[in-house]
């Protein structure tokens, strides 16, 4: 049976995707979506030549001697400004981010001068423009900040809002529907029959998907005959990304690749060369993408990362590139791989003596643990083949970010 190649599944999920709409949100609703189109500043910031410190505003040249004495003439506060000019021998009293009155070069603060009645005695000179923000230092009306398919953090909306945007264009969030199928399952906080497990996939798919920046929809758990899949198949109707859980294999419960069929879904391809997960499955009808995913947890959880965030990412429109991949150094041997891609579940660590980041396999690469899924932090990643490795020697790892 030959397997596709991991690159080879990767480039037909993402063949052909285009980004889905826009829509405008709140800025304040902003963080962790992706923007649709380029973001230009809408004013110049600071719009003024504005105070850093509380102190007075002068003349440089007024202070090129000290001690030197000038004369009050005014105050300019955030949000009050001073509607004169000073000239020579002036000054003006001057707060933290109020504007810079016509006339004046320079912010002495406080801590070097004494004031008396009007006369402000300065005894510490200062350079010109010093405690000065110039108009326009931060950004400038017009100016490109922010590029359609960034996603945007907390510092992102900041700058927009300070931009004066009070709302943003982002891409809408992929629907995902998620199906669990088996007769073995029930949702958590049920109480299983002997013969049971609990269903966790779906909990940790939702999260997963939902910090991708996808609206991730649980459709329960559909048993094991084709009515009950069908039924649950039919509320897929309206999504982007179908991720069916489970039934994938080859055993004769396997009903998911056929009812997938029957509901309109052209299947693409099935098995691939990746552990975990060789019965990945995927399709399409019309708009609507399915990934069928294996139903062990660790292989569900793993192919949502490498095939469906990489899908989620194309239907944001976001600039991720490649997968950012990072090099540590072996703390403990690997055997010779496969024919399959391997993504095994490992921890890892910073040398306290070299500060190199270094790395180590989980001691069971089993697709059903869960405890160890949680316990790792990062995915060594080994390509087919890949020679037996050596404490020491240099691999990929992936590090775990759901
Ligand atoms: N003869 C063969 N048997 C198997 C093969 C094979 O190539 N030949 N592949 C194995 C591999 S690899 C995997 S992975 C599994 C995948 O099988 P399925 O995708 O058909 O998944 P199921 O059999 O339905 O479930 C596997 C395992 O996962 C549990 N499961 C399913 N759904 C959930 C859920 N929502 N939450 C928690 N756990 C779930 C299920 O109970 C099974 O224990 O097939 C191997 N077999
Ligand atoms: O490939 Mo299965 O997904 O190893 O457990």
């Amino acid at each position: 049976m030959s397997l596709l190649p991991f690159d080879d599944a990767l480039a037909r999920i993402l063949d052909g995707v285009e980004p889905l709409d826009a829509e405008e949100v709140d800025v304040a609703d902003a963080a962790r979506r992706v923007l649709a189109e380029d973001i230009h500043a809408r004013l110049t910031q600071p719009p003024f030549d504005a105070s850093s410190m509380d102190g007075f505003a002068l003349r440089a040249a007024d202070i090129a001697e000290v001690p030197a004495n000038l004369r009050l003439i005014g105050e300019a506060a955030a949000g009050h400004g001073f509607d004169g000019s000073v000239g020579p021998g002036e000054a003006v009293r001057i707060f933290t981010g109020g504007p810079v009155p016509e006339g004046a070069d320079t912010v002495l603060m406080q801590e070097n001068a004494t004031l008396e009645a009007e006369t402000v005695t300065v005894n510490e000179g200062a350079d010109k423009g010093a405690a000065v923000r110039p108009r326009g230092q931060d950004f400038a009306e017009g100016e490109r900040l922010l590029p359609a398919g960034k996603r945007l953090n907390a510092r992102d909306v900041l700058l927009a809002a300070a931009a004066n945007h009070a709302r943003l264009p982002v891409r809408r969030k992929p629907r995902v529907a998620i199906l669990a199928t088996g007769d073995e399952l029930v949702p958590p906080g049920e109480t299983p029959r002997p013969d049971q497990i609990i269903s966790s996939v779906p909990t940790g798919l939702s999260a997963m998907l939902e910090a991708a920046g996808a609206a991730p929809k649980r459709l329960g758990i559909a048993e094991d005959t084709r009515e009950s899949l069908d039924a649950h198949l039919a509320e897929a109707a309206d999504t982007d990304l179908l991720l069916t859980i489970g039934g994938a294999s080859v055993g004769e419960h396997d009903l998911v690749r056929e009812a997938l069929m029957d509901a309109g879904f052209e299947i693409d391809f099935w098995r691939i060369a990746m552990r975990p997960g060789k019965p990945l499955m995927f399709g399409t009808r019309g708009e609507t993408r399915v990934i069928g995913l294996p139903g062990n947890p660790v292989s569900a959880m793993v192919c949502t990362r490498v095939f469906a965030f990489p899908l989620i990412d194309a239907l944001l429109g976001a600039d991720t590139g490649p997968e950012r991949m990072r090099q540590a150094t072996l703390d403990r041997a690997l055997e010779g791989n496969g024919p399959r891609k391997h993504y095994m579940r490992a921890r890892m660590r910073i040398d306290p003596d070299t500060g190199a980041l270094k790395v180590a396999a989980l001691p069971s690469q089993d697709s059903a643990l869960v405890a160890a899924l949680a316990s790792a932090d990062c995915l060594i990643v080994r390509e087919p083949h890949a020679p037996a490795a050596r404490p020491g020697d240099k691999v990929d790892i992936l590090p775990l970010d759901f």
